[in-house]
């Protein structure tokens, strides 16, 4: 298959009015079909980006190009080829469910089906439910099934899953890889680090405006973070080994004891545990940046 850029950032950057750079030369690439996770702290610059990729924001510098245009020239055929789930819930109007869904259905060349959407996201009880009448988590389904009734070929999550209970985001994730299945490609940006594992293939790690890692979701923080630790007890005490080849350590413990080490754990780091770890040795870069992520870490 030949290769596809849906999205390429070179060197981009975005200085608000009040003097303060967001976003301070990241540059990436997201292949079609691909799903990719932007990691970061609050205040990383995150939603910056994607809503310069979006077209809602212009940047100060750089380069960007999404589904081959320039976002801020994309006209509207452009975006009709694009799924936007926004932050923050826009939808709280005094329209049912439905009717919301059929109304933006109205504005694409092909959507989906409404009902099979409003399925997809939990809502067929909610169906005739007034949006204002939702609660916080029902309404950011609804933000969702708005994303994706379009049939878009790219698809911007901003933390799509904030305020979903936990059965929720689990059909979320049935509902992405589905659109995955179908080929769409997705920047995602969430808090839930066993999100992004789940879903993403590739991800980017932004501190203070700057990518500070990117690679295969297995891959980020580099070989060194992701060594498993292999933990076990004896009549001295607790022990605990690092090594790539956690195998060999149990068998040689094996060895020596006769049998089953006491307590024995291989534990594999998590993108969680990674990225802690990332992002905590990125603190020092600027005073701001490093209150924002002591907070995140606390
Ligand atoms: N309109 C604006 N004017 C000035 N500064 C802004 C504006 N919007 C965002 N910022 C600042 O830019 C920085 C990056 O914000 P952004 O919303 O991109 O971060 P984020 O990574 O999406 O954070 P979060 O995880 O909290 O959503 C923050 O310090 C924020 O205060």
């Amino acid at each position: 298959m030949t290769s596809e850029k849906h999205v390429s950032v070179r060197d981009l950057r975005k200085t608000y009015s009040t003097g303060f750079t967001a976003v301070d030369g990241i540059s990436f690439d997201i292949e079609r079909g691909e799903t990719f996770a932007l990691l970061g702290p609050n205040g990383a610059g995150k939603s910056t980006t994607i809503e310069i990729l979006e077209g809602y924001r212009d940047r100060s510098g750089g380069e960007a190009t999404v589904l081959g245009v320039d976002p801020q020239h994309g006209g509207l055929d452009w975006k009709a080829r694009l799924g936007i789930v926004l932050q923050s819930t826009g939808e709280s109007g005094n329209v049912s469910v439905r009717e919301q869904l059929s109304h933006f259905a109205s504005f694409y060349p092909n959507p989906r089906d409404v009902d099979e959407v409003i399925a997809a996201v939990g809502l067929t009880e909610k169906a005739k439910s007034r949006i204002k009448a939702l609660s916080g988590g029902q309404r950011r389904r609804v933000d969702v099934a708005l994303g994706v009734i379009g049939r878009p070929e790219l698809l911007f999550l901003d933390e799509p899953t904030t305020g979903f209970d936990p059965e929720a985001r689990h059909e979320f994730w049935d509902l992405i890889r589905e659109l995955k299945r179908e080929g769409t490609t997705i920047l995602l940006t969430t808090h839930y680090l066993d999100e992004a594992a789940q879903l993403g293939d590739r991800a980017g790690v932004i501190a203070g405006g700057k990518l500070i890692d990117i690679g295969a979701i297995g891959e980020i923080g580099g070989r060194d973070a992701r060594t498993p630790l292999v933990r076990w007890r004896d009549s001295s005490g607790v022990h605990e080994e690092r090594t790539l080849e956690p195998g060999a350590v149990v068998a040689r413990l094996y060895g020596a004891s006769g049998g089953e080490p006491e307590g024995l754990e291989v534990i594999r780091p998590s993108l969680e545990d990674v990225y802690l770890k990332l992002v905590a040795g990125h603190i020092g870069s600027s005073a701001q940046s490093t209150e924002l992520i002591q907070e995140e870490l606390a």
